[in-house]
């Protein structure tokens, strides 16, 4: 599987943490930019990523802007493209077993706060969820978050 990722550059600083944090996990990723937390046109990104996720076989996106929401617009105007918006693991896990996401988006503004851990524990989550159709997966990782609070 490869994971095709883009930013604007209001969350190029934190989306570039994620990145390296990727890549030192060994992830098969393509980063097409921004390249600058100053650039210009950062809407662009979720197009080319959308685009390749849609050309592209055995192929994801992610996707981060300040919030998230402009990218999973941006993303979603693509037929094909089922771009979800996420800040937590149980949305993600389901995004994937329930939605068949194909594209996960965050906010850097929110992921920041929580911390580095906390986006990869979710964008892992993701990750590693398949479609099944129903919500069950994303109940039993409730239940398993549930008993960790415990
Ligand atoms: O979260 C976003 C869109 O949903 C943007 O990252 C945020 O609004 C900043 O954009 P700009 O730099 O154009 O003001």
């Amino acid at each position: 599987m490869k994971l095709i990722c883009g930013c604007d550059p209001a969350a190029f600083k934190f989306y570039k943490r994620v990145i390296k944090a990727l890549t030192n996990e060994g992830y098969d990723l393509e980063d097409v930019g921004c390249k600058s937390s100053h650039e210009a046109d950062g809407g662009k990104f979720a197009e080319i990523v959308g685009n390749k996720v849609i050309s592209d076989k055995d192929t994801y996106g992610f996707l981060m802007c300040g919030t998230g929401q402009g990218m999973a617009m941006s993303a979603n105007k693509i037929p094909g493209i089922r771009a979800t918006l996420c800040y937590d693991v149980l949305p993600a896990v389901l995004s994937k077993n329930d939605n068949n996401g194909n594209i996960l988006c965050t906010g850097a503004w929110m992921m920041e706060k929580k911390g580095l851990d906390y986006t990869m524990a979710m964008i892992h989550a993701w990750l590693f969820s398949e479609y099944t159709g129903t919500h069950e997966d994303g109940m039993a990782a409730l239940k398993h978050l549930d008993s960790i609070k415990q």
